[in-house]
């Protein structure tokens, strides 16, 4: 399998503390990659250096074919359209209807007329699976699982090949969580996509994973399948995992 996303000794920086300390990760075509890890050891961080969101200090990461380290500006952006991301607290603008704030990226990136891009908006919006008349509701007027959703189709509007999601099922009830699960793995297979995300949510983990690198005391602790955990040794695997490491 083509190897989309390649981390290599990556060390992180905010001002004297080392949050990063020479990390490697390898995040193939058509995988769904978990990265997890304990509170503040840098998961958010290292997805936002992924999207050129964030500086490294040190190391590299080579995205698509291209190595992130003094992008050029156009190159920056014509990776930009190739990926989509859905942050924690990415928030949908709350004077756009769902409608706009879906459509953002094309009127902001693309030529495409009014048509064209109402057609895209309402594939996307039906795609995630929010009804037609959803789309001209605004922000605060629908629940925080459709926000998920309709976050969601505002990232995959350019059609990305990649796409970053942190902490996607958090806030959601456990059966609005379980179903974003399952979108998650029909956008995969429907799209062909590759899918980078933070989580702690562990059903979530178990549904959509192939892969997970977990990241604790600056480092990668772990990088495989999850029922390769089961003979893996670190505290923090213990703890979180617990009895409930997958069977092999
Ligand atoms: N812009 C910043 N300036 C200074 N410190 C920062 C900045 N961004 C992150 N940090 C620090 O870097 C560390 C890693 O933060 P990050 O949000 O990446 O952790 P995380 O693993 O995603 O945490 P959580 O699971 O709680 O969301 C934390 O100690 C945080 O305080």
């Amino acid at each position: 399998m083509k190897e989309l996303i390649k981390v290599e000794n990556v060390t992180t920086r905010f001002g004297d503390k080392l949050v990063h300390d020479g990390l490697n990760l390898t995040i193939h075509e058509g995988e769904i990659y978990g990265l997890l890890g304990p509170s503040g050891c840098g998961k958010t961080t290292l997805l936002r250096e992924m999207v050129l969101l964030q500086d490294i200090a040190g190391g590299s990461i080579e995205i698509l074919g291209k190595s992130l380290k003094n992008i050029s500006e156009k190159d920056a952006q014509s990776l930009r359209y190739r990926w989509g991301v859905l942050f924690q607290f990415g928030a949908l603008f709350s004077s756009l209807t769902i409608r706009e704030n879906v459509a953002l990226p094309l009127v902001e990136y693309t030529k495409l007329s009014k048509e064209m891009i109402d057609e895209i908006v309402r594939f996307k919006i039906n795609l995630v699976g929010l009804k037609p008349e959803d789309s001209n509701l605004y922000p605060s007027e629908i629940s925080g699982g459709m926000r998920k959703k309709a976050g969601l189709a505002r990232a995959l509007v350019m059609d990305p090949k990649l796409l970053f999601l942190d902490e996607p099922t958090s806030g959601l009830d456990p059966i609005s969580a379980r179903e974003f699960d399952n979108l998650i793995l029909k956008l995969r297979k429907m799209l062909g996509l590759t899918i980078v995300m933070v989580s702690h949510d562990l059903h979530s983990i178990y549904n959509t994973l192939d892969k997970v690198a977990i990241i604790d005391n600056k480092k990668i602790v772990y990088e495989g399948t999850l029922q390769g955990l089961k003979s893996a040794k670190s505290d923090f695997i213990d703890a979180f995992f617990g009895d409930n490491r997958p069977l092999s």
